[in-house]
């Protein structure tokens, strides 16, 4: 697979571009149906010198406005593997900055979509919004790019077994999902398991004196945590070239058992022996299993550990397979 190249300074752009407009922070089954039309295989022999390419902010509007970080499905290297994935040639990331905040919708498609960027095919969501106070929509690419211009109509996916209205595909609910402890929701929306990948690295190594030893996970620090609480998660180890699969349970929280007072993510994997200091551990969440407790000690804690592990086995052993 060619890896997808990142660009920050748009004069190495490469060029003429078919491009998927947006900031698709998790790449979400919304954002794929966004990128599909200008994907290397959806182009085909009609436009072979077009490169698919993927154009957001960076850093994102939001956080230029507010002075604030924005907490990210997919952080930067995540976003990267994602699009890579797909079979993405490009990421354009247009730095976001008081000039092009100033820029008008007829400035910003004159400058950059077709100066900097020879931009040939687009591909958008019905509510795309860009230009100064996001006054540009669909109709004006409509009226520039025409036919070359496909329109995604909104996404919205049934979930649950009642009469629920259908939920909009989008980042935001699936944050909001991942904040309630509802795993479902957020891995129908992103239509694989919500993941979170990190280095393990030295807690206070008390967890092998109640039996159950746990890898505390260092994640980048944008990445968006779900609900405190302990989850049925499948896990690969990633061991140089080789990884290993796993199950087991996880910990998000301050630990209030033992006093902690900084949030932390734990995982300890069943029959697993070994050393797992300094290796990478990719976790999938597969259910939310219960808050996180304060317990009069640690025997109390250590016994409803005991009782976690049995209720995440019953969710892991009905997960049809080990998607990592
Ligand atoms: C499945 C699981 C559930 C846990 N639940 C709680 C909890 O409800 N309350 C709490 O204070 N700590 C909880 N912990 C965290 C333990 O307090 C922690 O693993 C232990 O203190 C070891 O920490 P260490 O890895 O820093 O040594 C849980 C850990 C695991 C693995
Ligand atoms: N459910 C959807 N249906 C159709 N288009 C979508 C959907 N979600 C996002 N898009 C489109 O995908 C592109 C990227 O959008 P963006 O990342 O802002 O999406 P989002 O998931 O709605 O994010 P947020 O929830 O943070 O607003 C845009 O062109 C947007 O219009």
């Amino acid at each position: 697979m060619l890896s997808v190249r990142v660009i920050f300074d748009p004069t190495q752009i490469s060029r003429p571009t078919a491009i998927a407009l947006g900031n698709f922070d998790g790449v979400h089954v919304g954002h794929r149906h966004v990128i599909a039309p200008i994907l290397p295989q959806s182009l085909g022999d009609r436009n072979p010198r077009l490169t698919s390419t993927v154009v957001s902010f960076s850093p994102h509007p939001q956080e230029f406005f507010s002075g604030k970080l924005r907490s990210l499905l997919a952080p930067f290297d995540e976003k990267v593997a994602l699009l890579e994935s797909l079979g993405v040639e490009q990421l354009v990331l247009l730095p976001f900055d008081a000039e092009l905040a100033k820029l008008s919708a007829a400035d910003f498609m004159q400058k950059i979509l077709i100066d900097s960027m020879q931009v040939q095919l687009i591909s958008v969501g019905f509510d795309f919004h860009f230009g100064r106070k996001r006054q540009g929509n669909v109709n004006d690419l409509k009226n520039i790019w025409g036919e070359r211009l496909t329109v995604i109509p909104e996404q919205k996916m049934n979930v649950g077994i009642t009469d629920q209205a259908p939920v909009r595909i989008s980042s935001s609910n699936i944050r909001t999902a991942l904040a309630q402890g509802e795993i479902d929701l957020a891995n129908a929306l992103l239509g694989r398991p919500y993941n979170l990948v990190g280095k393990v690295i030295r807690g206070k190594q008390l967890g092998r004196t109640i039996g159950f030893p746990t890898a505390n996970l260092e994640l980048p620090p944008q990445k968006c945590l779900p609900r405190d609480g302990v989850y049925a998660v499948q896990v690969q180890v990633n061991q140089g070239n080789a990884s290993a699969p796993a199950f087991g349970v996880m910990n998000i929280g301050l630990r209030p058992t033992v006093d902690g007072t900084q949030r932390s993510v734990e995982v300890h994997l069943f029959n697993w022996q070994g050393d797992l200091y300094g290796q990478e551990l990719s976790v999938n969440l597969v259910q939310f299993i219960r808050p996180e407790q304060k317990f009069d000690s640690l025997d109390f804690l250590k016994a409803q550990i005991q009782k976690d592990c049995q209720t995440a086995l019953r969710y892991l052993v009905a997960e049809p397979t080990l998607i990592c």
